[in-house]
């Protein structure tokens, strides 16, 4: 599989406080991986340094084999990253708006735009609640709705900060079963978590931080049920 993002020497740092400090991050076309770690070992903060919402010192960045930086985050890492929060924040305009907003921020055609929204609601199993207003939803359909509101997007890099936190039973369920065709239309996954169904999810690499430094290691064995 084709190198999507890799960076040399990723340092964070808060005041004196150094939180990790990474040789190199190497993240694959397609692939899947889940980031684990203690509390606070810096699992969100990796995130939000990978989607360009928080600083970091790096020694090079290569995305799509071109050579590029962090900070400023550019353009083209605007376009393929996109971070859905751990308690996603939505307008109080309908769900199917909500999830079209990112597609009119990019000045996608009207029409492609209510195909790929209604292809997402589909997908996400939200499609009954597309006139709801967001306060009226449940955690779970908030996390599926985020979902769908990131896949129209069409991300290269879609980083999910614990996708399944204050979820359980058929809420988390459903959430878990979205993930794995989320790689097979392309996109690279990276979720921070600790939920052990998504840490075992097949063909899942696992990304783990602690003391400060990043261990990587594949799930082979597909999931005992
Ligand atoms: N803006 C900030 N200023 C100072 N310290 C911060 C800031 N953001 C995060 N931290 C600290 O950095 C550490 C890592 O936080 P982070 O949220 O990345 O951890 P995490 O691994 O995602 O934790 P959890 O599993 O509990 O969600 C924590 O000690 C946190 O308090």
């Amino acid at each position: 599989m084709t190198v999507l993002l890799s960076i040399d020497g990723l340092k964070k740092a808060f005041g004196e406080r150094q939180l990790f400090e990474i040789d190199r991050l190497e993240l694959r076309e397609g692939a899947a991986y889940v980031l684990t770690g203690l509390n606070g070992t810096g699992k969100s903060t990796l995130l939000r340094i990978l989607a360009g919402l928080e600083s970091a010192e790096v020694d090079n960045v290569s995305f799509c084999g071109a050579a590029t930086s962090l900070s400023p985050y550019p353009r083209i890492l605007r376009e393929a990253v996109v971070y859905v929060h751990q308690h996603p924040v939505m307008f109080s305009t309908s769900i199917a708006d909500n999830i079209a907003y990112g597609l009119n921020a990019r000045g996608v055609a009207r029409e492609e735009a209510v195909r790929r929204v209604d292809d997402a609601m589909q997908w996400a199993g939200v499609a009954h609640l597309r006139r709801s207003k967001p306060a009226t939803l449940s955690g779970g359909e908030k996390q599926r709705v985020a979902l769908a509101r990131a896949k129209v997007l069409h991300p290269k890099l879609l980083l999910l900060d614990e996708p399944t936190a204050n979820l359980d039973g058929a809420a988390r369920e459903q959430v878990i079963a979205l993930i794995p065709s989320l790689t097979a239309t392309g996109s690279t996954v990276v979720m921070a978590c600790h939920d052990r169904d998504l840490i075992s999810l097949p063909n899942v690499e696992r990304l783990k931080l602690r003391d400060g430094r990043l261990q990587a290691r594949q799930n082979r064995l597909r999931k005992v049920v």
